[in-house]
């Protein structure tokens, strides 16, 4: 399902997605790479003979159209890769006695509902596509949550409630789209080295890295796309989360 298909990578302008995107090709795949910055995007797709998209996923028309430039362009993608999203650090109750909902709001339209858009898009082009193989296969979805889904640090609600929801749909998504041969799996990464946690603190961080117990260490972006390969390549996963962490453990902030 890698090799002489196409795949689509949301967030494949940098760290994960982008990794992502380039061992997808490496393997043979041809890559479309969506991203809110067109440019970064653009940049990936130009490295590996992709088709850069810009579109913001959690704008629904924005994603329908770039779904359909992808359609028009390569065709159906097999394989789609939700990496899209953003970190955010709110308290509930900031020292300055501010609200909060907005950073809430937007967190969840990013990670959560960005990803159940891009889903939803994907899911209704692959069940109208052909199967590939005697299992009735024609694709499959794999979201990205974060170890914040069980392990939230202070700070962190709306962020760890965004991917708490992007690791729930997980099973009732696999189980709906059983029925057209797509399958749906959730990766839910600890700390990898990438733009997003390069705004950690460097306290914070050492915090972070002794509750990671082997190897101790920031993750490699490569090692998450390499999951995603197994993931594709293993009929038999679907419908789980799996925690890409070192066996770390978050500490409480
Ligand atoms: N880096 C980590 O430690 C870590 C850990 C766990 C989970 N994650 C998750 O992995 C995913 C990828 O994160 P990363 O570390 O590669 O971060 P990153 O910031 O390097 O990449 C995220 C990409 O998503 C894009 N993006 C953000 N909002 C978007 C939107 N609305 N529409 C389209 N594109 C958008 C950004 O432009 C960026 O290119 C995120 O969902 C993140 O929450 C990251
Ligand atoms: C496991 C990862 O998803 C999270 C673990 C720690 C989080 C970071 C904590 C500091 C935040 C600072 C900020 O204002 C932006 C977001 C953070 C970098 C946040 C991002 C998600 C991780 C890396």
């Amino acid at each position: 399902m890698i090799k002489g298909h196409v795949a689509l990578v949301t967030g494949a302008g940098s760290g994960l997605g982008a990794a992502t995107a380039r061992h997808l090709a490496s393997l043979g795949a041809t890559v479309a790479c969506i991203d809110l910055t067109e440019g970064a995007a653009a940049a990936v797709a130009a490295d590996i003979g992709g088709l850069a998209l810009g579109a913001d996923v959690s704008d629904a028309a924005a994603v329908e159209a770039a779904f359909d430039r992808l359609l028009e362009k390569l065709g159906v993608p097999r394989v789609v890769v939700s990496c899209a999203g953003i970190g955010t650090a709110a308290r509930i109750l900031p020292r300055d006695g501010s609200l909060t909902i907005g950073a809430f709001e937007r967190t969840l339209r990013v990670n959560l509902l960005g990803t159940y858009t891009v889903m939803s898009v994907a899911a209704r082009a692959i069940a109208a596509a052909e199967p590939l193989d005697g299992d009735g296969a024609r694709g499959v979805i794999i979201n990205t949550a974060s170890i914040a889904y069980e392990d939230g640090q202070i700070g962190q609600a709306a962020y760890s409630a965004s991917k708490g929801g992007v690791a729930s749909m997980t099973l009732p998504a696999s189980r709906e789209l059983a029925r057209f041969g797509i399958r749906v799996m959730t990766i839910a990464p600890g700390l990898f080295e990438t733009s997003m946690s390069a705004g950690l603190p460097d306290d914070v961080r050492a915090e972070i890295l002794k509750a990671v117990p082997f190897p101790s260490r920031m993750g490699d972006a490569n090692e998450f796309a390499r999951l995603v390969q197994c993931i594709v390549e293993n009929p038999m996963l679907n419908g789980s989360v799996i925690r890409l962490d070192a066996a770390a453990r978050m500490p409480i902030k």
